[in-house]
C-alpha cells in the first residue's frame, strides 16, 4: 500500500481481525497480516484494533521495534508529525545521565580536547553501524565473530588502536583523523567505552580480548624482534588471532601455584610445554596462544604457537559463547626457544606490566557498562504505568536511580583521573604508583556494578530476568557483571592490592 496522509475517522473503520489498523506516535500501521505472528498475540492487537495505542504500545515496547518493522507503516495522521526521536548512528544520547558530562554539551572538561571528540564520534558511528548488529547476533547465537567485522577493524587501524597507546600506532592515522601519535590514555579510555555499547557482555570479550591483553606483553616483552614483527602483523591485520592462557584449574589469582611446565630440550632449541589452562578468553578460536609456565628456577611466559599438541575444549560460562572461553591442553607441545617473552623464570615482571593496562580497560567497560543500566532504568521509568502512574513518580524509585547514577558518576570521575596520570608518567612509574589505585577503581566499580544491577532488576521486576524484550540490557548485566569482578584479578585481591601499595608509601615519620 503507498504511503499515505489518513484521518483518524479513517483508521477507526479498521476495527476487525480482517482489516486490522492501529496508530502509534501518529503514524498508521496495518497490522492485518502481522498480528498471527506478534510475539505478544493477536488478541491484544484486537484490543486497539482501529484506536490509537501509543501510550500501551511504549509501555511494552521500544521505539527500535518500530524502526525493525517499519514497513507496517501504511501511512500518518493529517496534520500530526511524531514525535518519538528517532536516534541514528553515531548520536549522541539526550537521556540525562545516559553520556559522561565530557559529552554533554552544557558540561565542560578539563581533560578532553577535539582529538578525543573526533575519535569520539567516529567510533560511535562505527560500532553503531557495524558492531552493535554484529553483537547482538552472536550473543544470541553464541558463535564467534566474524572474520568480516576483524578485517573492517583491522582495516581502520581499530584492533592497533585497543592495545592502548605505543610504537604499534605511530605513522598510522586512526578514526577521526587522530594520529597514533598523540593516541593517549584518555582516547584509549574512549575506545573501550565505545566499544561496550555493543552491550553484548561475552561477545565484547569475544571482540579480540584476548588480543588486548596478550599482544601488548609480545610488543614489550618478546626478545627475538623477527618473532615479534612477524606476529604483531599477522594479528593487527586480523589474519590470526592471540589470547592470554596463565589461569588454570589449579590456581587463578594466585599465579604462583600454576603447574603448567616448560622444560628445555638437551640442545637448548625448545620448550616442551605440558599442562592445562582454563577459562581462557578467544582461546577456542585463537591461533597463539601467550602461556604460563614453571620453568627449572621460576615462571616463565612463552608464545605457544596452535598445533600438534594443542588442544581447546569450550568452557560454557554464564555469559555467551561467543567470548570463546576454552580449556586448553599441551601435551609435550615443542616450541622453539625463540618464542619467551622477558627474561627465562623472570616471567612474573611480565604478567604484572600488563595487568595494569587489563584492569583499566575492564573498569572503562564496567563503568559504561552500568551507564547504559542507568539509561536504561530512566527510560522505562519514564514510559512504564504502574498504579496509574509512571514509575519514576515512585520516591522510592527514584532513591534507587539516585544511587546508581552517584556511583556511575563518581567511577567515571575517578577514571578520568586515573586516566590523565596514566598520560603523565612513563609505564614504570604507573607500574609503582598508579597499581594501588586502579587495583582499588575497578574493586570499587564491580561492587558499584553490583548495587547498580540489583537496583535495575528490582525496577524491571520480571523483565530484568528476561533474556528478550524491553529489560534484556539489565538481564545481560546482571548475568555479566561479575566477569569483571573476577577477571584480572578479584575484587577483595584488588581491593588489597591497593592498600598494600599505599602503605608501602606510609612515612616512617608518622609513626
Ligand atoms: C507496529 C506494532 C507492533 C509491533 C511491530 C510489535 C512487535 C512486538 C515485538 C517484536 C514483541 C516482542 C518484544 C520483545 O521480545 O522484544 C512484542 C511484544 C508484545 N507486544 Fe507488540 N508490537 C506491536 C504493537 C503492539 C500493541 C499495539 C500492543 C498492545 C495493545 C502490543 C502488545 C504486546 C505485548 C503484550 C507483548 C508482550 C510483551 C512482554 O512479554 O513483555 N504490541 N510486540
Amino acid at each position: 500500500m503507498p504511503h499515505q496522509t489518513l484521518t483518524r475517522a479513517a483508521v477507526a473503520e479498521h476495527n476487525t481481525p480482517d482489516s486490522l489498523w492501529c496508530i502509534i506516535d501518529h503514524r498508521v500501521y496495518d497490522l492485518t497480516d502481522f498480528a498471527d505472528a506478534h510475539p505478544g498475540g493477536s488478541v491484544v492487537l484486537e484490543q486497539v484494533a482501529g484506536t490509537d495505542a501509543t501510550e500501551t504500545f511504549y509501555n511494552l515496547h521500544r521505539q527500535a521495534i518500530l524502526q525493525k518493522y517499519a514497513s507496517l507503516s501504511i501511512g500518518v495522521l493529517e496534520g500530526e508529525t511524531p514525535e518519538v526521536i528517532v536516534p541514528q548512528p553515531g548520536d549522541l544520547c539526550p537521556v540525562p545521565y545516559a553520556e559522561p558530562l565530557w559529552l554533554r554539551p552544557e558540561f565542560k572538561s578539563p581533560y578532553y580536547n577535539d582529538s578525543y571528540w573526533r575519535l569520539q564520534k567516529a567510533l560511535r558511528v562505527f560500532v553503531d553501524t557495524h558492531v552493535y548488529p554484529e553483537a547482538q547476533e552472536r550473543e544470541r547465537d553464541g558463535k564467534y565473530i566474524s572474520q568480516e567485522l576483524i578485517d573492517r577493524m583491522a582495516a581502520e587501524n581499530m584492533l592497533g588502536l585497543r592495545l592502548g597507546p605505543g610504537k604499534h600506532l605511530h605513522g598510522k592515522i586512526l578514526p577521526g583523523d587522530v594520529r597514533g601519535e598523540e593516541f593517549d590514555y584518555l582516547h584509549d579510555l574512549i575506545q573501550a567505552q565505545e566499544f561496550n555499547r555493543a552491550n553484548a557482555r561475552g561477545f565484547q570479550d569475544g571482540n579480540m580480548a584476548g588480543m588486548v591483553i596478550s599482544l601488548t606483553a609480545i610488543l614489550q616483552w618478546m626478545g627475538d624482534e623477527g618473532v615479534k614483527q612477524r606476529v604483531a602483523e599477522e594479528v593487527l591485520s586480523g589474519r590470526k588471532k592471540v589470547c592470554l592462557a596463565i589461569t588454570e584449574a589449579f590456581a587463578g589469582s594466585d599465579v604462583a601455584g600454576l603447574r603448567t611446565t616448560a622444560t628445555k630440550t638437551e640442545d637448548g632449541k625448545y620448550y616442551v610445554v605440558s599442562g592445562t589452562k582454563k577459562w581462557i578468553t578467544n582461546g577456542m578460536f585463537c591461533d597463539y596462544f601467550v602461556t604460563g609456565c614453571k620453568t627449572e628456577k621460576g615462571f616463565s611466559v612463552i608464545l605457544v604457537p596452535r598445533g600438534e599438541g594443542v588442544d581447546t575444549r569450550l568452557i560454557k560460562t554464564a555469559y555467551s559463547t561467543a567470548a570463546g572461553t576454552a580449556f586448553v591442553e599441551f601435551k609435550n607441545v615443542k616450541v622453539p626457544v625463540e618464542n619467551l617473552l622477558g627474561e627465562e623464570h623472570k616471567g612474573f615482571a611480565v604478567i604484572m606490566s600488563n595487568f595494569n593496562h587489563e584492569r583499566f580497560m575492564m573498569v572503562c567497560a564496567v563503568v559504561r557498562g552500568s551507564r547504559t543500566v542507568v539509561e536504561e532504568c530512566l527510560k522505562w521509568c519514564n514510559q512504564r504505568i504502574v498504579f496509574g502512574k509512571k514509575l519514576i513518580e515512585q520516591p522510592a524509585i527514584r532513591q534507587k536511580l539516585a544511587r546508581m547514577i552517584s556511583h556511575v558518576e563518581a567511577n567515571q570521575a575517578w577514571l578520568e583521573q586515573i586516566a590523565y596520570q596514566m598520560n603523565n608518567m612513563s609505564y614504570a612509574q604507573q607500574a609503582k604508583s598508579l597499581g594501588g589505585p586502579i587495583g582499588l577503581l575497578k574493586s570499587y566499580s564491580t561492587r558499584s556494578a553490583h548495587e547498580i544491577a540489583d537496583d535495575a532488576v528490582n525496577i524491571f521486576g520480571g523483565r530484568g530476568l528476561t533474556q528478550t524484550g524491553m529489560g534484556k540490557v539489565i538481564e545481560g548485566f546482571h548475568r555479566g557483571y561479575k566477569f569483571d569482578a573476577i577477571l584480572g584479578g578479584t575484587e577483595e585481591i584488588l581491593a588489597d592490592l591497593g592498600v598494600r601499595q599505599a602503605m608501602k608509601g606510609f612515612p616512617k615519620s608518622m609513626l
